[in-house]
């Protein structure tokens, strides 16, 4: 049976003013990939996952998402996706249930449904005490659990995760990396993008580093591993991005730090 593509980018390109951003990204994925999405600081991850969301709508280049262009006005397929945003903002007046159930009906959940989805997830990963308290008195673990249901209430297809393990405790994280495993077993597709490099590196069943807006390389842990000479992802990621100054860079920044 052919695999089905659920996300397919063609030449996409984006800028900020004068300022290139994405500079010809092309890239296939299919259904029960999870993409681990790495690259240094300001690559154009999140821009990549914006424009695919709709967020960001000035780009050149085709996104087709479950066979549809994006550009053609139906937002339909935003019903089947489930985004972790690296920066969100969450109404901190509310309640855990009232935010939960409020996303839930959004996304045409009976409230009953949502009440109900929202307390046994937040049960399940340990944090059902705080559903009735408001979230400004959440830990930052706890406001990144909130968010993470919140992207899964409606059961999507496809999951964009930005950051999305951010202040998770390590038995939290161990949750979280099984949770995506089993997602993918049921066919959910994942585009998850981190610079945690231990967990992509496990975690990803394919992983494409974006580097200067463009694919440097794309395969799997295995692929990269006998593409580079190095070993770990984070070595590969140094060797691909050309980078290996850390020592000095961090000597001259504490001398810097010490200059009174
Ligand atoms: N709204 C904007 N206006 C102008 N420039 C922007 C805007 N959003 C992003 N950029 C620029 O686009 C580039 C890519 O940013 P992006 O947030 O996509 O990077 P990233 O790969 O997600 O980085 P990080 O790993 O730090 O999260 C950066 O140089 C950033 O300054």
């Amino acid at each position: 049976m052919k695999e089905e593509v659920i996300l397919e980018i063609t030449d996409l390109k984006k800028n900020y003013g004068s300022k290139s951003v994405l500079n010809g990204v092309s890239l296939q994925v299919k259904k029960g990939e999870i993409i681990g999405y790495i690259g240094p600081n300001g690559a154009g991850k999140s821009t990549t996952v914006k424009i695919i969301l709709g967020i960001e709508d000035k780009y050149f280049g085709e996104i087709k998402i479950f066979g549809q262009d994006i550009s053609d006005g139906n937002i339909e397929y935003k019903k089947k996706i489930g985004y972790v945003p690296e920066i969100a903002e969450v109404y901190d007046n509310l309640t855990g249930q009232e935010y939960l159930t409020f996303i839930g009906e959004l996304y045409g959940l009976d409230l009953d449904l949502a009440d109900y989805k929202a307390k046994s997830l937040m049960e399940l990963f340990g944090i059902g005490e705080v559903y009735y308290s408001r979230i400004a008195s959440y830990s930052k673990g706890m406001r990144q659990k909130l968010l993470i249901i919140s992207s899964l209430l409606h059961n999507p297809e496809l999951l964009f995760f930005d950051e999305p393990i951010n202040g998770l405790d390590a038995n939290s994280v161990m949750i979280f990396k099984e949770i995506m495993t089993q997602l993918s077993e049921q066919g959910k597709t994942i585009f998850y993008s981190s610079h945690i490099m231990d967990v992509v590196e496990k975690i990803s069943s394919r992983i494409i580093l974006l580097h200067d807006g463009k694919i440097a390389a794309d395969g799997t842990f295995e692929e990269l591993k006998r593409q580079n000479t190095k070993g770990s992802l984070e070595q590969i990621f140094n060797q691909l991005t050309g980078f290996n100054e850390h020592k000095e860079l961090g000597a001259k920044f504490v001398s810097v730090v010490r200059e009174m």
